[in-house]
């Protein structure tokens, strides 16, 4: 059983079904899924007087359970309730509940306030006073929970159906959800804790994992480490802090492809003087090349297009990003080359596979599918798709990355770990998890030369 792995409430449904086919009384679930909710509860250490709300499903029957277990640990605790209890479980947890059941529309505030009205089962936006009563009772609190998702938010795609209040905590039941990794949704959850229901699950998505990274072999040589090569454009500036951050992640040797020859920048940078396509040509008849970057800084104009070109036909694996995503959305003789890694943000991704339905996620995997490329959805949700079918999803980025520049690092990180891993989907998973713990690592307001500086303690933490 995967901590990682995201389910969505129809997968989430069919694991709690095979759980009951195979012998685990549905009531017992609930009873598990509430003690785990209310140890956790209870661990965050808080022991003044307790609020619980309960819908009318199963999300509300945990709540009649959290109830319980706290009041019997000696919190003071009130229980109210929107609508009578419509499942068999949730009315067993409602009637081993003894005290009173308030009414949600009237009941007083809380210093401590759990939102157990509605799970992966909303189907809709709560109505309006309802949605302010949620949000008066957990802003006036000084300890929110919501148990499993915050009410209000679709589990699937992390929508925001009705306003949503910020939770302290979101306490995710078995798996985690989509909404708890997606914006909009997910800033709404606050700390996520896993609450583990000990029952089998599968699936393809998973949340981005902690890379284990591995020292250079003691025989390694640069070459060996791998040769990756950057093709640089107008833009001098996005094309070095690419080819720095290849540098720092773990490459060989890096080769920045250029019209100019910079004054600045690290001296471990080879820079070869290219003047146009034709002599890129030449310097990518290289075999040693392990992967190949071109998109930062590249330019939009036919002399780019035809550098494009000629790295498209190079073989080479390639990271494409920026401009080299914008000329391929714009021009149909270009093809994406399947095994690519490519870093398109929302408008990019736009530009290239059109406005396609569904969550980021489902987005994702449906570009990586088409293309047969390994796509990094980036945002404040970076989506990582393979063409297999396999996504990691890493939520909940530094927001101070939205500055110029961060996006170039992290294109060369990728292209430093392909080089690396010979793996684009692994490559494009740890250049993700690097570039966020590099972000976190560094003083807020940073700028993208800062992520290059903390990079080398990003990767030390994961030898
Ligand atoms: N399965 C299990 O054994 C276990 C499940 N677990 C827990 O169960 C949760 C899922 O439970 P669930 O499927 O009962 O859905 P839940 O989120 O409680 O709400 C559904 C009810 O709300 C109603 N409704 C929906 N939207 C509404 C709205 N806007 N305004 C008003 N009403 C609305 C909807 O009615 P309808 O849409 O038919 O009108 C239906 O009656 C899951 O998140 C986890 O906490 C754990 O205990 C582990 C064991
Ligand atoms: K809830």
């Amino acid at each position: 059983m995967s901590v990682d792995a995201i389910l969505t409430a129809a997968q989430m449904r069919a694991a709690e079904q095979a759980a009951f086919d195979a012998g685990v009384e549905p009531y017992a679930l609930m009873e598990r899924a509430g003690r785990t909710a209310a140890d956790i509860i209870w661990r965050a250490g808080h022991r003044r007087d307790l609020l619980i709300l309960c819908g009318p499903g199963n999300n509300g029957g945990d709540g009649f359970v959290i109830a319980r277990v706290m009041r019997e640990r000696g919190v003071p605790v009130r229980v109210a309730a929107l609508g009578e209890s419509r499942t068999d479980s949730a009315q067993r947890a409602k009637a081993a509940w003894d005290g009173p059941v308030e009414d949600m529309m009237t009941a007083a505030p809380a210093t401590q306030i759990v939102d157990a009205l509605f799970g992966t089962g909303l189907s809709r936006g709560l109505d309006d006073a309802v949605a302010d009563r949620l949000c008066a009772l957990v802003n006036s609190a000084a300890a929110s929970y919501a148990v499993d998702l915050p009410s209000g938010v679709e589990s699937d795609g992390g929508a925001v159906l009705s306003t949503v209040p910020s939770f302290g905590v979101t306490i995710a039941l078995g798996a985690w959800k989509p909404a708890h990794l997606l914006q909009p949704a997910s800033e709404l959850c606050g700390r996520l804790i896993l609450a583990p229901l000990d029952i089998p699950l599968t699936s393809d998505v998973q949340r981005l994992s902690a890379p284990h990274l591995t020292m250079p072999a003691v025989d390694a040589h640069k070459y060996s480490r791998g040769l990756v090569a950057v093709v640089g454009g107008g833009m001098a500036g996005a094309s070095l802090l690419a080819s720095e951050a290849a540098a720092r992640s773990g490459a060989g040797v890096v080769r920045r492809l250029a019209a100019d020859i910079p004054g600045g920048g690290t001296h471990a940078i080879i820079h070869r003087k290219v003047m146009h396509a034709d002599a890129l040509a030449g310097e990518l008849d290289d075999q040693r090349i392990v992967a190949l970057l071109v998109g930062p800084g590249l330019g939009l104009d036919a002399d780019a297009r035809a550098r494009l070109g000629v790295a498209l036909d190079s073989g080479h694996p390639l990271v494409l990003d920026a401009d080299a995503l914008t000329l391929l959305g714009k021009d149909d003789t270009l093809s994406i080359p399947s095994g690519a890694i490519l870093t398109p943000h929302e408008g990019e991704f736009e530009r290239l596979f059109g406005k396609l339905p569904d969550s980021k996620i489902d987005r994702a995997r449906a570009a990586a599918k088409a293309s047969g490329a390994v796509i990094v959805y980036k945002g404040a949700d970076s989506v990582v798709a393979a063409p297999d079918g396999r996504v990691a999803v890493e939520g909940r980025a530094s927001s101070w990355l939205s500055t110029a520049g961060t996006g170039d690092v992290l294109a060369g990180l990728a292209a430093g770990r392909l080089a690396v891993t010979c793996d684009p989907f692994r490559a494009a998973c740890e250049a993700v998890w690097l570039h966020a713990d590099a972000a976190w690592r560094c003083r807020p307001a940073f700028v993208a030369d800062d992520l290059l500086g903390a990079l080398p303690a990003a990767i030390a933490a994961r030898l």
